[in-house]
């Protein structure tokens, strides 16, 4: 994987040859239990996309559209059939790639509420791209198994597009999702 962190600030003065593409999680705190005694704490979105790779909703911004944030919430109207507002406090980190496209990936996370969550998961078996350009989202199995490897550590097995995956591990930590010792050890599990 060759991309670099970049400033939000910065990537905004490249020139405009450059593309943008905006990817957000959608997370909401959960009270529900896997197996009826299990907390789940958070229920995290991804999506599988039509390659068969699993990453984020979202997509390439237009020149139609004015700010980063229009161009995410374009995307996932359309991607999810859902209309979410995003903030510049959401962005949370971005990224410039030079192979094989100059693009510049953006990552947002927004915190819903589960019923909100819920609602964009009903609404995105509607969508005119569902079964098309989005296969439909999964939830991320934030748990550990007893075997060492059921659950997050073996999600994290699968293929991710992009930096995906280093967007999810960053974000589970960083909002405290997941404690950094359990990622550490569910990396290292994955890495098997
Ligand atoms: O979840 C993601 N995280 C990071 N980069 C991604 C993710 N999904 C797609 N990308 C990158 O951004 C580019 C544009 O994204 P996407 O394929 O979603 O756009 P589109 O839906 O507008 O065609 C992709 O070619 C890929 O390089």
């Amino acid at each position: 994987m060759n991309c670099k962190l970049i400033s939000r600030e910065k990537s905004l003065q490249l020139p405009s040859a450059v593309k943008h593409a905006c990817h957000a999680m959608l997370y909401a705190p959960s009270d529900e239990k896997l197996f009826s005694h299990i907390p789940v704490k958070y229920a995290v979105l991804m999506q599988m996309r039509f390659d068969g790779q699993l990453g984020f909703p979202g997509g390439f911004v237009d020149l139609s559209d004015r700010t980063l944030e229009e161009g995410l919430k374009r995307e996932l109207s359309e991607e999810l059939d859902y209309t979410l507002d995003f903030a510049e406090s959401d962005h949370m980190y971005c990224h410039i790639w030079e192979e094989p496209i100059h693009l510049v990936t953006h990552f947002y996370t927004k915190r819903l509420t589960l019923a909100e969550l819920r609602a964009v998961e009903a609404a995105a078996v509607q969508g005119k791209e569902f079964g098309l350009e989005t296969m439909g989202l999964v939830r991320v199995p934030l748990f550990f198994l007893h075997d060492g490897k059921g659950g997050l550590p073996s999600f994290l097995c699968n293929n991710f597009i992009g930096n995906a995956r280093s967007q999810l591990v960053d974000a589970l930590k960083s909002l405290g999702i997941v404690k950094e010792e359990q990622l550490k050890s569910a990396l290292k599990s994955s890495s098997r």
